[in-house]
C-alpha cells in the first residue's frame, strides 16, 4: 500500500468512529443496529466491498437494508461475485474492520489483511461496487458512507443503483459479472418474459379459471410493493393488486415475517379477501408466503416456505420424469438429474415427510441462507427455503447446459422438449443469486396454472404438525453449542438428555434449541400432534434452558 493510499484512508475514515462500546458481528444477516449508529460500519464495508472487488477482480455488491426489522433499522450487507452471499471466510475481517477504534487501527486492519490474502493493490486493477438501498429513511445517508468507503480505495468506484430489493441487486452483481445487460429494467424484462414462456407451456386444458386469478400483495410498506407494480406493467395473464405499497410504517402488523409469525391478517387486509389468494412480502422483498384469510377471524391459513418448496418440486419433478425417461422406456443420460431438496430444522415435520413419501432427497443445513445455498448449489438442480419464505431454486452450469443441448436436439413439440424448455424458463425466471420474493410470486402463480390449482388444493398438499416458538433470554447465548444441523445439543452437558425426556411425553413430539444468530436469545422450537401439547413441549424446554443457562426469565 502507498503513502497516497494511506493518508486517502486516513483522512477519510477519521470522520467516523464505531458506536462506543457496541461489539459489532457479520451475522446471517450482515451487520443490523439502530440506523443512526451505522454510518462508521457502512463506510467500512464500502472499503471491504472494494477491496473484495480487487481480489476477485469482479463486480461487488453492498446492499443497505434491515429486512423485516423495524424502520429505525438498517443494516448493510456485502454480495459475492456470484450474487451470492460474502464468502464466510471474509467474514473475520468484516468483524475486525467494522470493530476498529480509531482510523490507525482500521489502517492496520486493512494493510495486514491485504497482505495476507494478497490483494493486487496500486496496479491497473479496477474495482467496482453496485450500491443499493430499501426504503428506510436512514438509508440515504449510509448509502454516502458506502459511496466514501468505496471513493477512499484507489481504483475503487462505486455506482449507485438507488432504492432496489434485496435480490434485484444481488441479481444485478450476478449479471453483470456475465457479462449480461443488467439495468433494473432488465430484470424486469428476464421475468416477465420467462414467466410468458412458462404460460405458454401449460399444457392444454389445464389453467385455473378467471375468477380464481387474482392475487392480493402485501408489500409490508417496503421495497417491494413499488417493484411489484413496475413487474406488473409486463405482465399479462395475471391480476395483482398491491396493498401495503409504503404508505403506512414499514413492518408495522403488516409483512412476511409477521404473517409467518403472527398468523394473522395483515394490516390493509380484512372479511372481504376471505378466499381470494393473498401473499407477503417482506421489506426488502427477499421473503415471500402466502395465506388465505378465515372468515369471521383475525386468523390465517398460512401457506409457508415449506409449502412454496413443494409445489416447486413437484412442478420440477414433473419435468423430470419426462425428461430422465427416453421415449423407449430408458434413462437417456449416464445418470438420472440430482434433485435436492435443502430444508432447515424449522421445517414442519408434515412437509419433510411429504417431501420424502414423493420419493425427494431431502437434506438439513444450520439456519441461514448461505449454509441452505451452499448446499442447494452441489446438485444438478437444489431447492432451498426457510420456513419463513426464503428460498429458491438453483440450477448448476452443467445441469443448465444439458438442458440447452436436449432443447435443441429433441424433436420440436416433443414432451421432451417442453420439459426442457419449462425448466430452462424456470432457472430464468428464479433468481439464481438468493431468495427473491418477486420472482417466486410468478413461479407460484405458473405453476398454479399449470396444475390448474386453487390456493385451497395446494393448501391441501399436506398438514402442518401445530408448532411452537419461544425465545429464552439468556447469560450467554453462545454458551449452547449444537450439532446435526442445530438438532442436537452438545453443551451444556446433559441439557439434549433432559430436553428428550420431555420430547417421550408427547406423540409425534419434536423439539430442538439453539442460539439465534441475529438476536441475542436461545430460540425453541417444539412440534406435536395437538397445539396445546406444542405449546406445552415449548414451555418445558424453555424452562429446562432457563434451569441450565440460568436467567431466571423464562
Ligand atoms: C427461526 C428464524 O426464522 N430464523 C431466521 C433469523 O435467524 P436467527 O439466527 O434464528 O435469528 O434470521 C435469519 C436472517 O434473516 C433467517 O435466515 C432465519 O431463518
Ligand atoms: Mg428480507
Amino acid at each position: 500500500m502507498n503513502d497516497q493510499q494511506k493518508s486517502l484512508l486516513l483522512k477519510a475514515s477519521s470522520r467516523t468512529s464505531p458506536p462506543q462500546g457496541a461489539q459489532l458481528s457479520y451475522g446471517t444477516a450482515g451487520f443490523r443496529a439502530d440506523g443512526s449508529l451505522l454510518e462508521s460500519t457502512v463506510y467500512r464495508m464500502g472499503i471491504l466491498a472494494a477491496l473484495r472487488s480487487l481480489k476477485t477482480g469482479s463486480v461487488i455488491g453492498l446492499m443497505i437494508t434491515a429486512s423485516h426489522n423495524k424502520i429505525c433499522d438498517n443494516g448493510v450487507k456485502v454480495a459475492d461475485p456470484s450474487g451470492g452471499m460474502l464468502t464466510q471466510e471474509w467474514e473475520p475481517f468484516a468483524n475486525a474492520l467494522a470493530n476498529s477504534p480509531d482510523s490507525h487501527t482500521l489502517l492496520q486492519v486493512i494493510e495486514a489483511f491485504v497482505k495476507m490474502v494478497d490483494i493486487p493493490f496500486g496496479g491497473t486493477q479496477e474495482a467496482q461496487v453496485l450500491l443499493g438501498r430499501d426504503t428506510r429513511p436512514s438509508g440515504e445517508f449510509l448509502l454516502e458512507a458506502a459511496k466514501q468507503g468505496v471513493a477512499s480505495i484507489v481504483g475503487a468506484r462505486s455506482i449507485d443503483m438507488g432504492v432496489v430489493t434485496t435480490p434485484q441487486l444481488h441479481w444485478m452483481v450476478r449479471a453483470r459479472n456475465k457479462g449480461m445487460e443488467a439495468s433494473e429494467h432488465d430484470y424486469y424484462v428476464q421475468l416477465s418474459s420467462s414467466f410468458r414462456c412458462l404460460l405458454e407451456l401449460i399444457p392444454q386444458g389445464n389453467g385455473t379459471n378467471a375468477s380464481n386469478n387474482k392475487l392480493i400483495v402485501d408489500g409490508a410498506d417496503g421495497v417491494g410493493g413499488e417493484k411489484i407494480e413496475n413487474l406488473k406493467k409486463m405482465l399479462s395473464g395475471l391480476c395483482i393488486e398491491v396493498r401495503n405499497c409504503g404508505g403506512g410504517e414499514l413492518n408495522e402488523g403488516v409483512g412476511a415475517d409477521y404473517v409467518q409469525k403472527e398468523k394473522v391478517v395483515p394490516r390493509g387486509f380484512g372479511p372481504a379477501d376471505v378466499g381470494i389468494r393473498c401473499a407477503s412480502l417482506d421489506g426488502d422483498a427477499d421473503r415471500l408466503v402466502y395465506f388465505l384469510v378465515q372468515p369471521n377471524s383475525e386468523k390465517i391459513d398460512l401457506v409457508d416456505g415449506d409449502k412454496i418448496m413443494a409445489l416447486f418440486a413437484l412442478f420440477v419433478k414433473e419435468q423430470l420424469s419426462v425428461l430422465d425417461e427416453s421415449e423407449d422406456g430408458k434413462t437417456n443420460r449416464p445418470q438420472c438429474t440430482r434433485l435436492g431438496i435443502v430444508q432447515t430444522a424449522y421445517a414442519n415435520g408434515a412437509a419433510t415427510d411429504y417431501l420424502k413419501q414423493l420419493g425427494l432427497e431431502v437434506v438439513f443445513t444450520p439456519t441461514g441462507v448461505k449454509y441452505l445455498h451452499e448446499k442447494a448449489a452441489e446438485y444438478d438442480i437444489g431447492i432451498y427455503f426457510e420456513a419463513n419464505g426464503h428460498g429458491t431454486v438453483l440450477f448448476s452450469e452443467n445441469y443448465l447446459c444439458w438442458l440447452e443441448n436436449t432443447n435443441k436436439e429433441t424433436t420440436e413439440g416433443s414432451e421432451q422438449q417442453k420439459a426442457a424448455s419449462r425448466l430452462l424458463a424456470v432457472s430464468k425466471l428464479i433468481n439464481q443469486a438468493v431468495g427473491d420474493a418477486l420472482s417466486g410470486v410468478l413461479l407460484v402463480e405458473v405453476i398454479l396454472q399449470h396444475m390448474g390449482w386453487s390456493i385451497h388444493k395446494w393448501n391441501d398438499l399436506y398438514h402442518d404438525l401445530p408448532s411452537r416458538q419461544l425465545k429464552v433470554q439468556v447469560v450467554d447465548r453462545s454458551a449452547v453449542v449444537t450439532e446435526n444441523a442445530e438438532t442436537v445439543v452438545v453443551k451444556p452437558a446433559g441439557i439434549q438428555e433432559a430436553i428428550d425426556i420431555e420430547i417421550g411425553k408427547y406423540p409425534k413430539g419434536r423439539c430442538f434449541i439453539r442460539p439465534s444468530g441475529t438476536e441475542d436469545v436461545i430460540r425453541v422450537y417444539a412440534e406435536a400432534f395437538t397445539q396445546e401439547a406444542a405449546d406445552d413441549l415449548a414451555n418445558s424446554v424453555a424452562k429446562i434452558v432457563d434451569l441450565f443457562l440460568g436467567s431466571g426469565n423464562a
